[in-house]
């Protein structure tokens, strides 16, 4: 049996440090129930131990941990020496203690001169500001990249230090590691490539997925982000390359929703590209073949889910940068089966539908009026029809939620796709867009045909909301955004969603200047507010999935609830565009600061488990179960979530033999 000392160390009022030393091997702690004073523990602390359980068992001791309060979790490791400086997930560098040091035999592994968290990060930063003054000026590619690099690097060897910059600096880098940046560095990632992250599926480990995935070295994964590379953000087929958007959608995940980040697993699914460059480049990292097609694609997506699901029953997909072919296809094969979504068609759904409903806030008219809005889309991929089909959805709710109004709310959209204005005269439309199709009667009537240009739609319908998820940079050009200042609305509203930022249908700049100053707009990646003058601000929202998809997950994860329901998806966005103040609204702020994401996430996780509760989906997370969930009101879901996001803290790491 081994001895140990308790130090109890109070910093500020919520938070509190325990130190073990001469420690080298733990199998079991136990208590002898005595709460007076021991060795320096004050007998709160020890009630505290005990009501956490603070057990090793050697067959889980590399999970378990006991929980004194939040960010301070005494870890149990198998690791010592520079095994423990090479693994990103323990690694705190130069602030190991000398205790710490002592006991993971660091001493003479590291300068001598302990630091602070703070000064580790005061330190890091210099590195990274020198990049500042160039980057800010405007898109400046080499500088957005080296600062990746830099970040990438301490991501690599301190998983703890990179959150904590990524989270305290969300605003600022959150370009850098999500878009637009993360489009640039999936375009150059063969020569980016340094340590591999994540796992790579390719069509020629066809048998032996479900063996492979116990390479993966964490028991428990929560988050998978899966891409076939098949279309990243609007950059089109970057075969392999795609992994980085993977990544970067779990960057957030751990930053926003706050999931362990030894729990988030990207994945790439290689099955070959047409990219015609990639396939003879020869730094190319991926499999240099044709993309497969029909069965033998399905064969593969299959085999994965299946050994996935099969390691870790509760982890949650989500499909990322699917092509549309493919996205609506997977979704309707796994949703009712597995717990996964399609972040591109259900994320980005929910984002619009909050920020349409938003617009029509800043109409100063109330949400109910939205099925009167007339909305043309530009775009027909998975995205564009994400949202149409939800639009039309939450439209038909608001009219009675019947087959009328479901036929009635069609009336409400006009989409355009690479062919122009999409009308039942077209001799092949892709399934998914069908519904939206517009009769050629009605149309002939309002001085449309068949293929209409998108200027020629906009002229003739003078819509409220023009939206565009086309991935054409400058669709929005002079001609259609002059066009858009003949809109009946009294605030027009202009979404360029298309990612990243050079594929946005037009700046907020083009868009205040030529339809005026009155407008809504939203842009996909993030542009500066303009200066209308006059000490007035054109505000620049940015409608990116990054608002709902770390919350869904989350949300999801906390209930346990074995599906991903169009409710839990309604519940997310209806909570999102609650989210905005009516003053927020009036200043055309229909989404929130990036710098609030946390807080938002947190709130779109709550809503979702209330929604899975209500839905009797939730089937409750470790020891909260179904029935202690159904017993939490509001406020203590809310508190639920919260006590569950992972904060970037250094844990005290205790050594014990595997
Ligand atoms: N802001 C956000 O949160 C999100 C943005 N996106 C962006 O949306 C864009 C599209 O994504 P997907 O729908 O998956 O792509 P996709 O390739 O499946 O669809 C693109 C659609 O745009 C249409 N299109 C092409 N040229 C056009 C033109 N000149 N005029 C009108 N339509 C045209 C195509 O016919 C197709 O229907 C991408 O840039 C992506 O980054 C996607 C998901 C979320
Ligand atoms: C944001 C996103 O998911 C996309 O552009 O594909
Ligand atoms: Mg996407």
């Amino acid at each position: 049996m081994q001895k140990i000392d308790w130090r109890e160390n109070r910093r500020g009022t919520n938070s509190m440090r325990i130190t073990i030393s001469t420690l080298s091997q733990i199998s079991t702690i136990f208590f002898t129930g005595k709460t007076e004073r021991k060795n320096g523990a004050s007998s709160s602390l020890l009630r505290r131990l005990k009501h956490n359980s603070f057990l090793c068992n050697p067959l889980n001791a590399q999970t378990r941990s006991f929980t004194t309060t939040e960010g301070h979790r005494p870890i149990i490791v198998h690791k010592r020496s520079l095994d423990i400086l090479h693994d990103p997930w323990f690694n705190k560098g130069t602030a190991f203690t000398m205790t710490e040091r002592d006991r993971l035999d660091l001493r003479g592994l590291l300068p001598p001169n302990v630091m602070s968290t703070e000064q580790q990060i005061k330190r890091f930063m210099v590195d990274l500001k020198r990049l500042q003054v160039q980057a800010r000026d405007g898109p400046s590619d080499p500088y957005a990249l080296a600062k990746w690099r830099i970040l990438n690097r301490l991501h690599d060897r301190n998983e703890t230090m990179y959150y904590k910059v990524l989270i305290a600096n969300i605003e600022e880098y959150a370009p850098i590691v999500y878009t637009p940046t993360v489009g640039l560095v999936c375009q150059n990632y063969s020569g980016l490539f340094r340590r591999p992250r994540g796992m790579y599926f390719s069509a020629e480990d066809r048998g032996e997925m479900m063996s492979m995935v116990y390479n993966w070295p964490a028991d428990q994964v929560d988050m998978i982000v899966v891409t076939d590379g098949s279309r990243i953000l609007g950059l089109g087929d970057l075969g392999i390359q795609g992994i980085g958007i993977a990544i970067g959608k779990l960057d957030l995940y751990v930053a926003a929703a706050g999931i362990n980040p030894q729990r988030v697993l990207p994945v790439m699914i290689d099955v070959g590209t047409n990219n015609e460059k990639l396939l003879k480049d020869p730094l190319y990292l991926g499999l240099q073949k044709n993309r497969l097609d029909g069965d033998e694609y399905l064969a593969v997506i299959d085999e994965f889910m299946e050994a996935v699901f099969t390691r870790w029953p509760h982890v949650i997909v989500q499909f990322e940068d699917f092509q549309s072919k493919w996205a609506f296809k997977l979704l309707q094969r796994y949703r009712n089966t597995y717990r996964m979504f399609n972040d591109d068609v259900q994320g980005t759904a929910g984002v619009a539908i909050a920020g349409l409903l938003g617009a029509v806030r800043a109409q100063g008219r109330p949400m109910i009026d939205f099925p009167k809005q007339k909305i043309v889309v530009a775009g027909a991929g998975s995205a564009g029809i994400g949202v149409l089909n939800d639009a039309r959805k939450t439209m038909a709710r608001m009219l009675g939620n019947n087959e009328s109004a479901f036929e009635s709310a069609l009336r409400q959209f006009w989409v355009v796709d690479a062919n122009g204005l999409i009308t039942d005269e077209r001799e092949y439309i892709d399934p998914e867009a069908r519904p939206f199709a517009r009769k050629i009667k009605e149309i002939h009537r309002q001085g449309l045909s068949e293929a209409a240009s998108l200027v020629e739609v906009v002229k003739q319908i003078k819509p409220d909301v023009l939206l565009g998820l086309s991935a054409v940079g400058g669709l929005f050009s002079k001609e259609v955004l002059e066009a858009l200042k003949g809109s009946t609305s009294t605030r027009p509203a202009i979404f360029a969603m298309s990612n990243p930022t050079k594929n946005a249908e037009c700046t907020p700049e083009e868009a205040f200047s030529i339809v005026g100053d009155n407008i809504i707009f939203a842009s996909g990646s993030p542009f500066n507010d303009v200066d209308l003058g006059n000490g007035h601000i054109g505000h620049c929202n940015q409608g990116n999935n990054m608002y709902l998809f770390p919350g869904i997950g989350l949300g999801t994860l906390l209930s346990g609830s074995r599906i991903i329901s169009d409710g839990m998806l309604q519940a997310a966005a209806e909570c999102l565009a609650a989210y905005m103040t009516e003053e927020d609204v009036a200043k055309g702020i229909i989404y929130p600061s990036i710098s609030s994401i946390r807080d938002i996430t947190k709130q779109v996780a709550a809503a979702v488990i209330k929604e899975a509760i209500e839905e009797d989906l939730a089937e409750g997370y470790r020891e909260m179960d179904a029935r202690e969930l159904q017993k939490l009101n509001e406020e203590e879901i809310v508190e639920y979530v919260k006590n569950n996001m992972w904060s970037p803290e250094y844990p005290t790491l205790v050594y014990k033999q595997d």
